[in-house]
């Protein structure tokens, strides 16, 4: 009988000759076919400058972006072989023959079918630990490495005894395969792509499984609430409208999402991680090409190394083979870094990501960055730039189509009431004016809605103008505060409240006199200090709630803050006149009152 331990060892055993053979004896054999192909090459010549020589003029930089992808970083600095692996190999490879032989008499079809079935086999196995596991995908590479060296000889007429040897060599190799070899970095590829996934599974998947919504403790499931967005692609292509699923069609190895506050970043590279380790379905197409995936949060204040964000994904391997050794096996396999909230970290998290992009610079990495668009031009691309990163770069868009508002809601009203959903939700948010609708189309917006409709239905029937969702939005502040407060005081709630609404909308009011919008940082620090004077209460916390704030553009230059919405703005300000008008005194003193309470002349009043 066999016991369970040799089962798992069949499996490893069966991996590792895998990964060997894919990681280390594909590019082998690949490497005697170029040597051949490159007979023409100077030493000191990098891959695009033969490709130029050959065709007989330079590329442009898109050009070439175009041509190779990924690798074209890559191909644009190597001077030999021994650092390319399968892809890039076979991308130059192909490349090469084309331009040398298009047009000959000379046909290298029979050539280019047999790399390509090196490939597509180093792809099926690398992509799914069930080909990898299995034996049959490594008899049908071994077979195709030899029918690739005998095709190498029949193309560039070879002698017979070279060929015979580069054969024997190669079944020298297979021959040693038998045996494992635990201090290689193919054992270390072969633990990870074992067990790696399923550790990373679950140190996410729980934490990332459900969504908790502001107010209450209400909390909905993650993957059933998620509206598929779009994006729009910046720079690269002009504009270009696609799904999220497209960013992964990028030529460049890093992807950069950005997004105004509450767009949805953070919910997308949430959904992303789920969606790879759903245990249920096979990880969607866009996605097939990852082996695994690691995930960075930048306002994590403990992990400041990479070793430190290995060692959190992979702690029993760590203890097994060392962090250096699991991060060096890591970056051999097919893996996705998602970063993110890049504005949002601090130095020792800049660090990080500063050390995953100088690592990640094989073709088999790639890196998605989420951070708001004004970080990005003041830090994040000139980090890139350090480390000669190109990077496709997109924007989330908000949700203006009345259809993807509908869907948004309807998903949120389903995950909330389950059975009983009735629609009354999603069909209050219809029946409102189209003015009123557009004040709605972030998701975090919609996400407010939902929590509104459902505290305070009726108020929302009566909604006819931007203007009539104020008092219902002043509510829901009120209670978020509360929520964000909670458990920090020991006083009478209302007053406290009570208190900051009118530090809060004696601040929106002076700006609305003065036509100012945007507060500056000394403005912020104004209204901080009186908050703090209120009680022991985090004005950081309470601003955060109802200001949004700009970060700068250029260097040394301070942030800028904003209400949400002017129309929040001019909330704040009018709950703050009424207060100041209840709390003055009646008759004849009113209208001095509410002068005074306006900051304008009295004789700039008229009744
Ligand atoms: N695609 C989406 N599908 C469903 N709900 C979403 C989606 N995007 C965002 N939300 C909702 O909006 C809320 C805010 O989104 P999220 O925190 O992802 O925004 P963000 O762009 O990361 O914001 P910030 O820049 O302030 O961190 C989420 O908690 C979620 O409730």
């Amino acid at each position: 009988m066999t016991s369970a331990g040799s089962i798992a060892d069949d499996t490893i055993i069966r991996i590792y000759r895998n990964i060997v053979g894919n990681l280390d004896l594909s590019p082998r054999v690949m490497r005697f076919t170029l040597d051949k192909e490159c007979d023409d090459k100077i030493s000191d010549e990098t891959y695009r400058e033969l490709m130029e020589r050959r065709r007989g003029r330079a590329y442009t930089n898109g050009e070439w972006k175009n041509l190779i992808g990924f690798s074209s970083k890559k191909l644009e600095t190597s001077k030999n072989p021994d650092t390319l692996d399968v892809t890039p190999l076979f991308l130059l490879l192909t490349k090469l023959l084309d331009l040398r032989y298009e047009g000959t008499a000379r046909d290298p079809a029979a050539l280019l079918a047999k790399l390509r079935t090196v490939k597509y086999l180093r792809n099926t196995v690398m992509h799914d630990l069930h080909n990898a596991a299995g034996s049959q995908k490594f008899t049908e590479l071994t077979a195709a490495l030899v029918e690739l060296v005998r095709e190498t000889g029949r193309f560039y007429a070879l002698p017979q005894a070279d060929v015979d040897a580069e054969v024997q060599e190669l079944n020298n190799e297979i021959a040693k395969l038998k045996i494992m070899d635990s201090q290689s970095i193919y054992y270390w590829c072969t633990r990870l792509e074992f067990s790696g996934k399923q550790a990373v599974r679950l140190l996410w998947q729980d934490k990332f499984k459900y969504e908790k919504l502001s107010l209450n403790e209400d909390a909905v499931q993650r993957q059933a609430v998620f509206h598929a967005i779009d994006v729009n692609v910046r720079e690269t292509s002009g504009g270009k409208i696609v799904s999220y699923t497209k960013i992964f069609e990028a030529r460049e190895n890093v992807m950069v999402v950005t997004g105004v506050a509450g767009a949805g970043k953070t919910t997308l590279a949430k959904n992303i991680v789920l969606q790879f380790f759903n245990t249920q379905q096979t990880a969607p197409d866009y996605l097939r090409s990852f082996n695994q995936l690691i995930f960075f949060d930048c306002r994590d204040r403990t992990t400041t190394t990479l070793s430190d964000v290995i060692l959190q994904h992979y702690e029993d391997q760590c203890i097994e083979h060392g962090k250096e050794n699991v991060l060096m096996a890591l970056l051999r396999l097919d893996v996705l870094f998602i970063i993110d909230g890049f504005d949002e970290g601090k130095e020792s998290s800049k660090r990080v990501v500063n050390e995953i992009i100088e690592k990640t610079w094989r073709p088999n990495c790639r890196v998605l960055i989420t951070t708001h668009s004004h970080a990005v031009k003041r830090e994040l691309a000139p980090l890139l730039r350090r480390n000669d990163v190109s990077y496709a770069y997109y924007e989330i868009l908000p949700l203006t189509k009345p259809e993807d508002q509908r869907a948004f809601l309807r998903r949120y009203e389903e995950a909330l009431s389950g059975d009983s959903q009735t629609g009354a939700m999603t069909g209050s948010f219809e029946s409102l004016s189209e003015d009123v609708r557009s004040l709605f189309t972030e998701p975090i917006n919609l996400v407010h809605f939902c929590e509104m409709h459902k505290l305070f239905p009726k108020e929302i029937s009566s909604w006819r103008t931007p203007r009539d969702v104020a008092p219902v939005k002043l509510r829901l502040y009120k209670e978020l505060i509360q929520t964000q407060l909670a458990g920090s005081f020991n006083v009478d709630v209302e007053v406290l409240i009570y208190n900051i609404l009118n530090v809060v909308g004696e601040a929106a009011l002076e700006q609305l006199r003065e036509d100012v919008l945007i507060l500056t940082e000394a403005d912020h620090f104004v209204i901080k200090e009186k908050i703090k004077k209120i009680k022991k209460v985090d004005p950081a916390v309470v601003l955060s709630v109802v200001l949004k704030e700009n970060k700068p553009r250029g260097l040394n230059r301070s942030s800028s803050y904003e209400f949400r919405h002017k129309s929040e703005q001019e909330m704040f300000a009018g709950n703050y006149i009424v207060q100041r008008i209840i709390s003055s005194r009646v008759g004849e003193e009113s209208a001095e009152a509410l002068n005074s309470i306006l900051g304008v002349p009295k004789e700039g009043m008229s009744r």
